[in-house]
């Protein structure tokens, strides 16, 4: 297991972070890219293994598709696979098979997918054996366990015969991220109508178009952290926007509450530091990938607060509410969980001098934790878990060091 060392870093002068592209929207573009007849001008793809691994798979197209730890490529390459009537194995890393994919494949199997579980009903792996015709129009999914089926199921919606009709049942989480998938197949020239809980599209053609991908939100969220944590800095974080696609921008308001001004101009935005405005709750239904972050964040400023909208924590990379409690505990901060699933984050009241921070195959658990290191001596274990979305991370934290 491999280990890095991060020496305490409580000031920096002004310093650029280049940024790497957003997974989520070239996950996305790479799939409608492979539905569209004509080419597309696509740009700035993201260097993270989740959409590298999407790149090959579609290029190579082998009767094994390997998603390893990516879900959205899982996701995404079944609908996928199943409406171009491709005989497949998906597959991916023993976290990968413990992730449930059933209300997908009930759904597919609804339109008219062949699709079988290898192992356990309801899990990876799965034998997809091609798709049979349309047989129904409409679709039931539930909205509460990941909203990447439901973004899976739009993307091939515009090849069935007769389109497709999804009504979204209780309550509806990461629907930011169904929000980034019909405005991106809206520049690509399909339009929808979303009435109450129904989304509908029609059968269409994606039309070829020019695409550039926007930079991370979920990965910028580190930096905004670094900076709330830090004593004194600026930094400048390329190639974002205001108006963007991706929920995780919601990190701006968080953050002007912890403490970091954001400006933007025509390629990027400025974070300085302003006083600390106070954040006492957050609910993170719409955007749980900020959740990590946020809550190290609270746990170093001293920010007591209560957090909502966690559930799907627990079935993402790992499970990541128990991952952040036991690593918050190292430097005696907690997350407790309280009645109705309302956690309530104590923050520490004493750091040690050096704190070890194991990361259980997740990214942002490497990531979330970096900040730490205005504090403290920080090790982070296995520091390559963070290639699944921001390979460059640790050259661009010996930026600021
Ligand atoms: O569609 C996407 O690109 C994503 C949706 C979210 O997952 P859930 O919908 O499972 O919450 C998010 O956590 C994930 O990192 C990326
Ligand atoms: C949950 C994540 O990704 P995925 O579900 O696509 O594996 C993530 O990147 O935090």
């Amino acid at each position: 297991m491999n280990i890095q060392l991060l020496n305490q870093l409580s000031a920096f002068g002004n310093v650029e972070i280049p940024l790497p592209s957003s997974k989520s929207e070239s996950n996305r573009v790479l799939i409608i890219d492979a539905l569209t007849e004509g080419e597309n001008q696509i740009s700035n793809l993201a260097e993270a293994r989740d959409t590298q691994t999407m790149i090959r798979l579609l290029d190579e197209n082998p009767p094994v598709f390997d998603v390893l730890d990516a879900g959205t490529t899982m996701r995404f390459l079944t609908a996928f696979a199943t409406v171009t009537n491709q005989n497949k194995v998906m597959t991916g890393t023993a976290r990968m098979c413990e992730r449930p994919i059933g209300i997908l494949v009930d759904a597919l199997r609804t339109i008219g997918g062949d699709i079988h579980y290898m192992n356990k009903e309801g899990y990876p792996p799965l034998a997809i054996h091609g798709f049979s015709g349309q047989k129904s129009k409409r679709v039931e999914v539930r909205g509460d366990v990941s909203s990447q089926y439901i973004s899976a199921l739009l993307m091939i919606a515009p090849l069935l015969p007769e389109g497709l009709e999804i009504a979204l049942l209780g309550k509806v989480g990461s629907r930011t991220y169904i929000e980034m998938t019909l405005e991106l197949m809206a520049q690509f020239g399909i339009v929808h109508k979303w009435e109450d809980n129904v989304i509908t599209i029609p059968a269409g053609k994606y039309k070829p178009t020019s695409f550039s991908v926007e930079s991370d939100w979920s990965g910028a969220s580190y930096w905004f952290s670094l900076l709330a944590c830090a004593d004194q800095g600026s930094l400048y974080l390329k190639g974002l926007k205001e108006n963007s696609l991706q929920g995780d921008s919601k990190i701006v308001d968080i953050m002007d509450r912890l403490g970091v001004k954001s400006e933007f101009d025509a390629h990027g935005v400025h974070l300085t530091k302003q006083a600390v405005k106070g954040l006492t709750s957050w609910d993170f239904t719409h955007c749980p990938d900020l959740a990590q972050t946020v809550a190290v964040t609270c746990a170093i400023l001293g920010q007591k607060a209560t957090f909502t909208g966690l559930e799907s924590l627990r079935i993402k990379e790992t499970d990541r509410i128990l991952a952040l409690q036991q690593e918050l505990a190292k430097f005696n901060a907690q997350l407790v969980e309280g009645a109705n699933e309302v956690f309530t984050l104590i923050p520490s009241v004493s750091l040690p001098s050096e704190v070890q921070v194991h990361t259980y195959e997740d990214h942002r658990m490497a990531m979330a934790f970096m900040p730490l290191m205005t504090k403290t001596r920080v090790i982070i274990e296995d520091p390559e878990v963070v290639n699944k979305s921001y390979p460059s991370f640790w050259k661009h934290v010996a930026l600021v060091q």
